[in-house]
C-alpha cells in the first residue's frame, strides 16, 4: 500500500538527485513535489506541513558531506526525517507484567478491532508462546460477542463469555478474574466501536481503562481512512494513555498516509499491521523498513523473514542440491515453487517488497497472476508423475487429454511448457555458481546473509521473470 507514497517521492527525488549543487530554487521546487507526493498519499495536510518544514530546517545550512553529492544529501535528509517521524524500530508488546497482561483494544466501529483481537491472541500463542484469553466489552452490537466466540475459537484462545445485558465494567472484572484462576498469561479486551467520536463511549472506554490498568492500550485504525486519520487518532490519544497503534487494511489500496499522520499526531508506535481478513494477517510493523520502502528502497528484511517462515526449507534445499548436481529442473519442481511463492502471498506480494519493483507489483496484481498459478497448478496436477519429470515426452493427444482434464487451453499448456524450459535453461546456467547468482540478478538479494542458498526456494523467481509475459520482465 506503500507503493503510491513511494512512487510520488522517488519521482520528486529523483529531480534532485542528478544536481551537483543544492540551491534555494532547486530545493523549493524539490519540497514542492515532496508536499504534493505525501498529499496524494493521503498523508494528512498539517502532518505533511510539519514534515516538509523539518525537512527544510535540516536541509538549510546543512554541510554537504564529502561522500554525497548535494544531490543524494537531500534524499538522506529526507529519509532521515521520515525515519525521525515513523521511529527507528520495531516497538515490541511490553507484557512484562504480573500476570495475565491486560491489552485493551480501542477505535471507531469496523476499524477492524474484533479481527485484530484474534490476530494477536494468534500470534502471541504461536510466537511467544503465551496462554491468551479474550473477551468481548461490546454489548451494544448483538453480533459483536458471538463474532468474537468464532474467532477466538479459530485460533485456539480462551473466550470469556459475556452477555449483552451486563455493564462493560463488571464484564472486564469477570474476565480478570477468570484470567487470573485459568493462569492466563494475557488477556485481551475488545471493547464496543463508535462511527465517531462519542463522548458517553469515551467515558465508558476511559472507565474500563481505569479498572483494567491494561500493560497495553492500543489504538485500532483503518488505513483507509486516509485524512480523517488526524482527528480519530488524536481524539482517542486524549482520551486514552495510548501504548501503540494496530494499522489495519493495510493490504488494501490505501496511499500509507494514514501510518505516518496517526504516527505523528499521537507520538505512539505503531506496533502491528493487519494485512487481510484471515486470522494469520498480522505483521510486525518496522518504521525503519517503511521509511526506506517509502523511498523506493524495498523491503528486504520483511522478505527474508516471510521466506523464512513460509518456505518450506527442505524442499528448497532439495530443489538447490538437485540443480547443484546438474540434475533437471522438473514440472514438480515449478509446482513446487509456484505453490511456495502464493504461500508467501503471490508475486505481486513479493515484488512490492523489492527494490525498485513497486510497479512491477501492480502490474502483476492487475494481471491476476494469481490466476495463472492456478491455471498452472491445474496444468500440472493432470499430467502423469513421468510426464511431469519429462514433458517432452507429450503427444498432441495427451496434451488435449491434460487440457481437458484441467479446464484449460492448449495454448496454456503451450505456454506454460515454454515457462518451464526458460526456467529450466535458467537453471542449468546456474549449475555452477549456485542460486546466489540469480538472487544477485534480482536487486541484490544474492549478498545479503541467508537468502544466498538458505531460502533456495526464492530461486524460482528470477527463473519465473524471464517465463512471465513480456510486460512483466524486469528492464
Ligand atoms: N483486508 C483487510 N480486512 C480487514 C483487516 N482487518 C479487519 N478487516 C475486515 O474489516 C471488517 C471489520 O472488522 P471487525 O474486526 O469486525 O471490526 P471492529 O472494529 O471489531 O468493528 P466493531 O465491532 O463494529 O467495532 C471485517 O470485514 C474484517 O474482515 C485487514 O487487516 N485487512
Amino acid at each position: 500500500m506503500f507503493d503510491n507514497l513511494s512512487d510520488r517521492l522517488s519521482s520528486a527525488l529523483k529531480k534532485v538527485t542528478g544536481k551537483a549543487r543544492l540551491t534555494d530554487d532547486n530545493i523549493r521546487d524539490t519540497l514542492r513535489e515532496v508536499r504534493k507526493a505525501l498529499l496524494e498519499a493521503d498523508v494528512a495536510l498539517p502532518v505533511v506541513k510539519a514534515f516538509v518544514q523539518q525537512v527544510r530546517t535540516a536541509a538549510v545550512g546543512q554541510d554537504v558531506s564529502k561522500a554525497l553529492n548535494p544531490g543524494q544529501q537531500f534524499v538522506k535528509i529526507v529519509q532521515d526525517e521520515l525515519v525521525k517521524v515513523m521511529g527507528e524500530a520495531a516497538t515490541p508488546l511490553n507484557l512484562a507484567v504480573q500476570p495475565p497482561a491486560i491489552i485493551l483494544m480501542a477505535g471507531l466501529q469496523g476499524a477492524g478491532k474484533t479481527t485484530s483481537v484474534a490476530k494477536l491472541a494468534k500470534y502471541l500463542q504461536e510466537r511467544e508462546k503465551k496462554k491468551v484469553m479474550v473477551v468481548s466489552a461490546d454489548v451494544y452490537r448483538p453480533a459483536a460477542i458471538k463474532q468474537l466466540e468464532t474467532l477466538a475459537g479459530e485460533v485456539g484462545a480462551i473466550f470469556y463469555p459475556s452477555e449483552p445485558d451486563q455493564k462493560p465494567v463488571d464484564i472486564a472484572r469477570g474476565a480478570v478474574a477468570a484470567a487470573r484462576k485459568q493462569f492466563a498469561d494475557v488477556l485481551i479486551v475488545d471493547t464496543a466501536g463508535r462511527l465517531h467520536i462519542d463522548e458517553q463511549l469515551m467515558d465508558e472506554i476511559r472507565e474500563l481503562h481505569s479498572e483494567l490498568k491494561p500493560a497495553e492500550t492500543l489504538f485500532v485504525i483503518d488505513a483507509m481512512i486516509g485524512q480523517d486519520a488526524v482527528n480519530t487518532a488524536s481524539a482517542f490519544n486524549d482520551a486514552l494513555p495510548l501504548t501503540g497503534v494496530v494499522l489495519t487494511k493495510a493490504d488494501g489500496d490505501a496511499r500509507g498516509g494514514a501510518a505516518l499522520s496517526v504516527r505523528h499526531v499521537t507520538g505512539k508506535p505503531i506496533k502491528f499491521i493487519g494485512v487481510g481478513e484471515k486470522t494469520d494477517a498480522l505483521e510486525t510493523f518496522h518504521p525503519d523498513r517503511i521509511a526506506s520502502r517509502i523511498l523506493g528502497m524495498g523491503d528486504i528484511l520483511s522478505l527474508i523473514e516471510q521466506a523464512e517462515q513460509k518456505i518450506d526449507r527442505s524442499k528448497a534445499e532439495k530443489l538447490v542440491k538437485k540443480v547443484q548436481k546438474g540434475k533437471g529442473f522438473d514440472l514438480e519442481d515449478l509446482r513446487d515453487q509456484l505453490q511456495q511463492m502464493q504461500n508467501m502471498g503471490g508475486l505481486g506480494a513479493l515484488m512490492d517488497k523489492l527494490p525498485g519493483m513497486g510497479g512491477l507489483a501492480q502490474a502483476a496484481q492487475q494481471a491476476d497472476m494469481g490466476k495463472e498459478f492456478r491455471r498452472m497448478d491445474a496444468i500440472i496436477g493432470s499430467m502423469t508423475p513421468e510426464e511431469r519429470r519429462n514433458p517432452d515426452m507429450l503427444s498432441g493427444s495427451r496434451k488435449r487429454r491434460i487440457t481437458a482434464g484441467s479446464g484449460t487451453q492448449i495454448q496454456d499448456l503451450n505456454r506454460l511448457l515454454k515457462q518451464h524450459k526458460q526456467m529450466s535453461k535458467m537453471m542449468k546456467k546456474m549449475k555452477g555458481g549456485g542460486m546466489g547468482k540469480m538472487m544477485r540478478g534480482l536487486g541484490g538479494l544474492g549478498g545479503l546473509p541467508g537468502l544466498g542458498g538458505g531460502a533456495g526456494g526464492m530461486g524460482g523467481l528470477g527463473g519465473l521473470g524471464g517465463g512471465l509475459p513480456p510486460g512483466f520482465r524486469k528492464k
